[in-house]
């Protein structure tokens, strides 16, 4: 995928686990693609995420969901599991698997890296990220241990660094605030509940991709 793809692929990037829905996720994955979303990542943590076999079941349902709408599949995490079901990328966070070390273990896969300084930026891009998580942007309930609330702030500041890497913004994303992070310098927008909970995740997702599409880029 060409960096120029790439970006086009993170205008409205779903990430769901079991957890995160009362629907059967199968069902909510196939709304949203049905609605537009342009990535998706399998992210299956908290106090009820599935283990072992049923994890491993659940990400190969969903992958093939992807792969039969060409929408990347992408693994948090959990390196392992991502090689064995040669998933589309992995994304890692400051305190997941080194950068370098998961980069070596994917050859040229797709590698997202979350970052909440310019530092731990500057670091990943060095280290061979092809995108950055950026956040939180605003509140949110869903990642228990999330940082502080960095608005956009940090989004501009990468940007104003002249830093190019495809950035996607995330942390209490919905369609009434994405055209802001879209503003503001991000190339799409993360989102978990604004689609998971949703009563319709096809609208949720079509609402984002109309929001992010309204935006251009600066920066
Ligand atoms: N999972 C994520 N995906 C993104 C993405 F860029 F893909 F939107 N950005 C940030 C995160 C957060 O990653 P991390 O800090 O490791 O926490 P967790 O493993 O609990 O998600
Ligand atoms: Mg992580």
């Amino acid at each position: 995928m060409t960096q120029g793809e790439l970006r086009k692929a993170l205008q409205v990037y779903f990430i769901m686990g079991s957890p995160n829905t009362e629907q059967p996720a199968l069902q909510v994955l196939e709304e949203a693609i049905a609605g537009g979303i342009t990535i998706f990542q399998f992210r299956e943590k908290g106090r009820h995420a599935l283990k072992g076999e049923a994890k491993r079941a659940l990400a190969r349902g969903l992958q093939q969901l992807c792969r039969a709408h060409g929408i990347p599949f992408i693994v948090n995490d959990d390196i392992d599991l991502a090689v064995a079901l040669d998933a589309d990328g992995v994304h890692i966070g400051q305190e997941d698997e080194p950068v370098d070390q998961v980069r070596a273990r994917i050859g040229n896969k797709l590698l997202g890296v979350s970052v909440h300084t310019v530092e731990e930026a500057k670091l990943a891009v060095a280290q061979g990220a092809d995108y950055l998580g950026l956040g939180p942007v605003f509140p949110t309930g869903t990642k228990e241990d999330a940082k502080e609330v960095q608005g956009v702030s940090l989004i501009q500041k990468l940007r104003e660094l002249g830093m190019d890497i495809p950035i996607v913004g995330i942390g209490g994303i919905h369609a009434g605030n994405a055209g802001e992070v879209v503003a503001a310098g991000a190339d799409g927008v993360s989102v978990i509940t604004a689609i998971s909970q949703a009563g319709s995740p096809l609208k949720a997702a079509q609402d984002l991709l109309e929001a992010v599409n309204s935006q251009v880029r600066k920066g």
